[in-house]
């Protein structure tokens, strides 16, 4: 078992030593190859847009925990009073978790150097060289599985003084991208060096990315800071669903009506949207004022249309939640509908996020080991809810392990229409058979009988045909695209049909050259941001993380290999001046994966650990039996029947049909069937009985 105390206090014990943990073989990881960029598009530069509302660099306030709890049985907004005692734990602007002691150049804050004392190898070059950008689709997954990570991670944490996908207003390059002078160098800036000959970015002379350090305790002046600087976030650290309702009252209040439980929405062409930006130009890369641009409970909702869409998805799940126990209950007045609505939310989201989401990617046997979920009947409660474990989302986690999913996005977002010739058949068979064969020919009818099977076959097999796609760099920030026609449907069905990309060393060019280009020839490089990332939170080595999830301390290069494929390994040779360089980001994103999982040991370690926390830490998780704030026997088991499927169908505009595995893709086993066949959560285990007082649900756990 790992024990180790963190750099926060608390110590981890429940853990296996991951190479315990994970005995099995290990599969093979694609090779890098290299695939040089095409030449720039010949786009104008656009007019730099600056507004209002952005962090500004120095901007960070340190949560203040209210002086006592109330009895509750909702979470709060901002995560303050999940924990009785240390009503802190898990708020909104709090640091991040740690799990391995920093190792910042100085020792207090600067970005990591190597052991020598000189730079790390540069941030885009290590992209360049040690990771491809090869097209490989996963043979399994859709792209709603990387789609739905996303709403996860902007769930759990953002960092601090960050614009995200906006532009900052810290500038350490110039717009054409070269690097101001030193001593006009903000302090917090830590741009990306462009190496020369770079496939991409020499070709229309850029020399600088823009990059901006995270703002920490040290530069809030948190109370309670100590003498290394810790990164803060700045949403809740729960699986809460902070995205769709926000981190704070006063974000929350914003976005909710006020009546019926109802968030705010806004019609358009028949359907409800997400309320609009009181900022568009501020908040999006709007061309006009009149463009579509969200506000929701994340600032980041803008940034890519799948996210956009999920997000409207999730929106509309709270309404139709509320709009269905306002029928069953027409005696609860707006706050009991809002805040039952946002637990019944909350909780589906938690039960497809564990149940269905995280074991493809930490393996289902390995979250079963590790009490991530339970094998337990439908109506029993699993109380673990553990006051010891600190919810805070790891910085290892959310700036190294988790990123390692950047892998898997596509940079072609398929829009999928339903299939013609299926429609065809549907339409026929309503036509003639239904309305008609009272007083047709038994010829006719036979002939209709038939086109009866042939439209239920077509159902059953696959009703999308791929009718155009959206490049993603061309919609970053601007959302407005999926109001557009019948393109909402179309990219829901695209991302349920299409396939993510392969979760290996390939990062899509569309966000390796021409991330946030706002219609530019290029962008920036996600991947080198992940590096620079990892060395401005100071995370300790890849070595240092083996060390602790319980692997083989490399005392050489050649160590590595027992993980990490041997061309590989020469590649880091070449970048690195020591193996105890190597940053997590990059060792833990090349280990051949674990069997059953979409990661190696190291990257499983720290994520399973994450998972645990999150679960674990939260007094509210849906599992949970307790009286006061729990669900009732009843309502769990109806809770359990949630997945993504039914997600989609009950809240696109007009879905109808959907494989009932959304983050597998289509095939016999898992074939495109009628909404209708897909189970729903029953909202009428929530009439007001009172049932609940006596009910005596048997108990897992403690
Ligand atoms: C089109 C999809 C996505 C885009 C464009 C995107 C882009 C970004 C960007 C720009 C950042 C901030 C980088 C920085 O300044 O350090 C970021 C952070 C992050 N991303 Fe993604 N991302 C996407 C999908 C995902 C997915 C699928 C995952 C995981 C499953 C993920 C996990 C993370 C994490 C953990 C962070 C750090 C969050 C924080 O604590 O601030 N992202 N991403």
């Amino acid at each position: 078992y790992v024990q180790k105390i963190s750099s926060s206090g608390y110590s981890i014990i429940h853990s296996k030593r991951a190479i315990d943990v994970f005995p099995g073989p290990i599969e093979n990881a694609i090779p890098t190859v290299f695939v040089n960029t095409s030449p720039a598009p010949s786009n104008p530069f656009m007019p730099p847009i600056y507004g209002p509302g952005y962090p500004q660099a120095g901007q960070a306030s340190c949560a203040v925990p209210p002086p006592a709890c109330p009895k509750s049985q909702y979470r709060s907004m901002d995560g303050s009073c999940n924990h009785l005692e240390q009503p802190q734990l898990g708020m909104a602007n709090t640091r991040y978790g740690r799990l391995v002691a920093a190792k910042y150049g100085d020792g207090v804050s600067a970005p990591t150097r190597s052991i020598t004392g000189d730079e790390l190898p540069n941030a885009r070059l290590v992209s360049l060289v040690v990771f491809g950008e090869m097209d490989v689709p996963d043979p399994q997954f859709t792209l709603v599985n990387m789609q739905w990570g996303q709403v996860i991670t902007h769930d759990m944490s953002m960092q601090a003084g960050g614009t995200q996908s906006r532009k900052h207003p810290t500038r350490c390059c110039t717009d054409d991208g070269l690097l101001i002078s030193n001593d006009l160098l903000p302090s917090t800036c830590f741009a990306i060096l462009v190496p020369p000959n770079d496939p991409a970015f020499s070709q229309v002379g850029i020399q600088c990315l823009n990059f901006v350090r995270t703002l920490t305790d040290l530069d809030a002046n948190c109370p309670d800071r100590q003498q290394q600087a810790e990164q803060l976030t700045t949403v809740t650290s729960y699986m809460d669903l902070s995205l769709v309702y926000g981190s704070s009252i006063q974000q929350n209040s914003q976005i909710r009506e006020f009546r019926g439980g109802r968030m705010i929405v806004e019609e358009r062409n028949g359907a409800e949207w997400l309320p609009s930006s009181q900022n568009v130009t501020g908040d999006c890369d709007a061309i006009d004022l009149t463009e579509v641009c969200y506000r929701a409970g994340d600032i980041r909702v803008n940034q890519n249309p799948g996210l956009a869409m999920l997000h409207t998805i999730l929106l509309r799940e709270h309404n139709r939640i509320a709009d269905g126990l306002a029928k069953l209950n027409p005696h609860w007045d707006d706050r009991t509908l809002f805040q039952e609505a946002r637990k019944i939310n909350i909780a589906e989201y938690e039960h497809i996020s564990y149940y269905e989401w995280l074991p493809i990617f930490l393996g289902y046997e390995n979250m079963l080991k590790n009490r991530l979920i339970y094998s337990a009947p439908k109506t029993t409660h699993i109380n673990d809810y553990d006051p010891s474990i600190d919810p805070s989302v790891l910085n290892g986690h959310a700036t190294a392990a988790f990123r390692y999913f950047h892998s898997q996005i596509e940079g072609r977002l398929d829009l999928a229409k339903k299939h013609l010739s299926a429609q065809l058949t549907i339409e026929c068979f309503r036509t003639f058979y239904i309305r008609e064969w009272r007083w047709v020919p038994k010829i006719r009818l036979m002939a209709n009988i038939i086109s009866l099977f042939v439209s239920l076959f077509s159902l059953m097999s696959e009703l999308r045909s791929v009718a155009g796609a959206l490049r993603l760099s061309d919609w970053f920030n601007r959302p407005g695209i999926i109001e557009l026609g019948d393109n909402f449907d179309s990219l829901t069905r695209g991302h349920a049909t299409q396939p993510q990309e392969l979760t290996d060393i390939n990062f899509d060019r569309e966000i390796k050259h021409y991330l946030f280009r706002r219609n530019r020839p290029f962008g920036s490089d996600l991947r080198a941001i992940d590096i620079q990332r990892n060395r401005d939170h100071g995370l300790a080595s890849y070595n240092d993380y083996r060390e602790f999830c319980g692997l083989r301390r490399a005392n050489n290069w050649e160590d590595f290999t027992d993980l990490i494929d041997v061309e590989i390994v020469e590649k880091l040779k070449t970048l690195y001046a020591s193996h105890e360089d190597v940053d997590v980001t990059v060792g833990g994103s090349i280990e051949r994966h674990v069997i059953g999982a979409l990661a190696g040991p190291t990257f499983l370690c720290i994520l399973t650990e994450q998972f645990y926390r999150t679960r674990v830490g939260d007094r509210f998780f849906y599992e949970n039996g307790d009286k006061y704030a729990g669900f009732t026997p009843d309502q769990l088991a109806e809770i359990r029947k949630a997945s993504m499927a039914r997600l989609l169908c009950d809240n696109g505009n007009s879905i109808e049909s959907m494989q009932p595995k959304a983050f597998l893709q289509v095939s016999n086993s898992n074939p495109v069937v009628s909404c209708s066949n897909i189970r729903e959560v029953d909202l009428s285990k929530w009439i007001d009985q009172k049932v609940y007082l006596t009910a005596a649900p048997l108990h897992y756990g403690k």
